[in-house]
């Protein structure tokens, strides 16, 4: 310190050092106030531009291209036309951009209209320099164009959506650390940002030993401090990291109105892709995979279960590889317009009750014709296609339907039997005292009345993790739940609204199963529909003649033809109390008696066949409870 001292002691006097005077002096502190002020003033200049370096990005081009230009014309004026020339080569490539290229991590390259834009500032850049390296940048009329130029290349950049919403999202990050600080989120990180059409999403890095938790608790918190309106601020765990989070703001919702119902392009929709239900917040689909899976859609009365259950059945029916049962016990009022894609379509007790027992028949059918063929899971084809069963209002099901569908559940996965139920409450006793809920692999929760119906439809400890149903305003809002990574986190979604002119479209095309009853003659038995307790021949194949079915009241379980397998079961089944031989079982199935030997083993190893006498088989007649007494 000492030192420091005996040197300023010596600097004091030393007029080299205070070139104005030996000691402070007026002058001295009024130039130095001046030198303060031009350095605040440029400093807040270079700030400012620091700050509004994207809306000056086209002035600071043209200031480079005329500099280019200038050095150019000053150095090798003769260079013009090879100036000229790679100008026309940029645009020509530009133009034809080769698809593979779109693929690029180059988004403003990838679209069509950004590329068009682009060409143009290199052809209105490159023509100039061109110009300007011949005649000089200040003959006539090059200094006009080049304003004329820099305002046509500007206006586009200035106006641009995406990146007016990247300038602003980058501006609220810079004041992120105040905003937090004022949330009691101090010292967490804006770590990235991504802009969509309706908001954006930052990722945000919490210190170590702080969880995603605080954030999602400090929402309401973060609204005030980005003065947002309440309710547009979202926030969610990472689901790869416990020391981040992820943070939606929506600047509009994409939810507000309806969404209007995609169809899929014809001949693309199969029950092996995810089908698109809707949209989450941030625009994406909502996109959920059915085959061989369960799910459970519940909600209160009008929150739109019949509208998300139409949206699946609009994908369902266009789906060459599904056939499609459906139970209505509202009557038939819900899924009438669906009837003429069904195969079979119940709207009483009864008939639901049959449909069921059919449906764990074909169980059983499907896991003997996977044995036969060595197969572990039904992958469907047009050939073989998935059932999927449709149930509104589940509920309502009568006691014995409430079995089956616990065994459907259970069992169908593995051979492509699925159901799909909507129900107000699924309450423990409904839910077959929870066995069918359990199985629900998909859980869709539109909006509830009261909290604890979230953890009825989605489970435990759902409600506390932010899957707030009851906070649901608009009818075909939901959470889905699923083992999907995008399901896994409570993002609320708003179904696709499907009409009923889009309804009406999908069964005129597809529809096969004409005429159907409408709802109100539900009560009367019906010829189209079968009300019989279905037994082996369920799956003989519609004549096409008329489109009604054969017998005089059945109809197929599936309109394709059956399997060699399924032929081979069949006869079985319907053979005699003798059994049926082995040529007869080769004419049958049309396949060699060296197959029907294969089969016939397989089929009597799993109990599905057994040898009467020599040469002679049958199924095995179901095991007689023996009589106690
Ligand atoms: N995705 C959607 N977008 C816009 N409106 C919808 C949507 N889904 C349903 N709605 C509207 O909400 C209302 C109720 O829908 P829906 O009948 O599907 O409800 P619900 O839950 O099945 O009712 P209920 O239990 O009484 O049958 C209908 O008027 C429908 O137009």
């Amino acid at each position: 310190m000492a030192r420091y001292r005996r040197r300023w002691g010596y600097y004091r006097h030393d007029p080299y050092f205070w070139p104005y005077g030996y000691e402070r002096t007026i002058t001295g502190m009024v130039v130095g106030a001046v030198i303060g002020a031009i350095g605040t003033i440029i400093g807040s200049l270079a700030g400012a531009a620091w700050r509004y370096r994207s809306e000056l990005a086209p002035l600071a081009v043209a200031g480079v291209v005329a500099w280019c230009a200038q050095w150019t014309h000053s150095n090798t004026p003769k260079v013009w036309p090879f100036i000229a020339a790679g100008t026309i080569a940029a645009v020509a490539v530009l133009a034809a951009f080769p698809a593979r290229w779109r693929r690029l991590p180059w988004p403003w390259l990838s679209r069509g209209i950004e590329r068009a834009y682009i060409a143009l500032c290199v052809a209105i850049g490159g023509g100039w320099v061109a110009a300007a390296t011949h005649a000089g940048i200040d003959a006539a009329p090059l200094p006009w164009l080049a304003l004329a130029g820099t305002v046509l290349c500007a206006v586009p950049w200035w106006t641009h959506r995406r990146r007016r919403a990247k300038v602003r999202v980058e501006r609220v990050l810079e004041t992120w650390p105040d905003v937090a600080d004022a949330a009691g989120l101090a010292g967490t990180r804006a770590v990235s940002a991504v802009v969509d059409a309706w908001g954006w999403t930052a990722r945000i890095a919490l210190p170590r030993g702080r969880t995603a938790g605080e954030v999602v608790a400090a929402v309401p918190a973060v609204e005030s401090g980005l003065g947002a309106a309440p309710g547009t601020v979202r926030a969610e765990p990472d689901p790869r990291r416990a020391d981040r989070a992820y943070l939606r703001v929506l600047d509009s919702d994409p939810h507000a109105v309806p969404i209007p119902y995609p169809r899929p392009a014809a001949g693309t929709a199969s029950i092996h892709k995810p089908i698109p239900l809707g949209l989450f917040d941030d625009g994406t689909t909502v996109a959920v995979r059915f085959l061989r899976r369960n799910a459970l859609i519940g909600g209160v009365t009008d929150s739109g279960k019949s509208g998300l259950l139409n949206v699946i059945l609009g994908y369902l029916a266009q789906c060459p590889d599904v056939a499609i049962w459906g139970i209505d016990l509202k009557g038939g009022m819900e899924l009438a317009p669906w009837a003429p894609v069904m195969p079979r379509f119940a709207a009483t007790p009864e008939k639901a009750v049959a449909f069921l027992a059919a449906a764990v028949d074909e169980i059983k059918l499907r896991e003997a014709e996977q044995v036969a063929r060595g197969e572990r899971v039904w992958e469907p084809t047009a050939d073989r296609p998935a059932l999927v069963i449709i149930i509104d209002e589940y509920v309502e099901l009568p006691e014995a339907a409430h079995q089956h569908a616990d065994t459907i559940a259970r069992l169908g996965r593995a051979v492509a039997v699925n159901l799909i139920v909507a129900t107000q409450r699924p309450t423990q006793k409904a839910m077959t005292n929870n066995a069918v809920r359990s199985q629900m692999d998909i859980r869709i929760c539109l909006r509830v009345r009261e909290r604890r119906d979230v953890t009825l439809i989605l489970g435990d400890g759902m409600l506390s993790a932010g899957w707030h149903a009851h906070k649901l305003d608009l009818p075909g809002k939901f959470y889905v739940s699923a083992r999907e990574p995008q399901f896994r986190t409570p993002r609320p979604a708003r179904g696709y609204y499907i009409t009923v002119t889009d309804i009406v479209r999908v069964v005129d095309e597809h529809g096969t199963y004409t005429p159907h009853p409408g709802p109100s003659h539900t009560d009367e038995p019906d010829d189209e529909i079968d009300t019989d307790t279905p037994d082996t021949n369920t799956d003989e194949p519609v004549p096409e003649s008329d489109g009604h079915p054969p017998n005089g009241n059945r109809v197929a379980v599936i309109e394709r033809p059956p399997t060699p397998e399924r032929l081979l079961l069949d006869a079985l089944r319907n053979a005699p109390e003798q059994g049926i031989t082995v040529p007869e079982l080769a004419q049958t199935t049309g396949k060699p008696r060296r197959w029907v030997y294969r089969r016939l083993q397989q089929f009597t190893s799993t109990g599905h066949a057994e040898q009467v006498s020599w040469g002679h088989w049958r199924t095995p007649p179901p095991p007689t409870e023996t009589d106690p007494g």
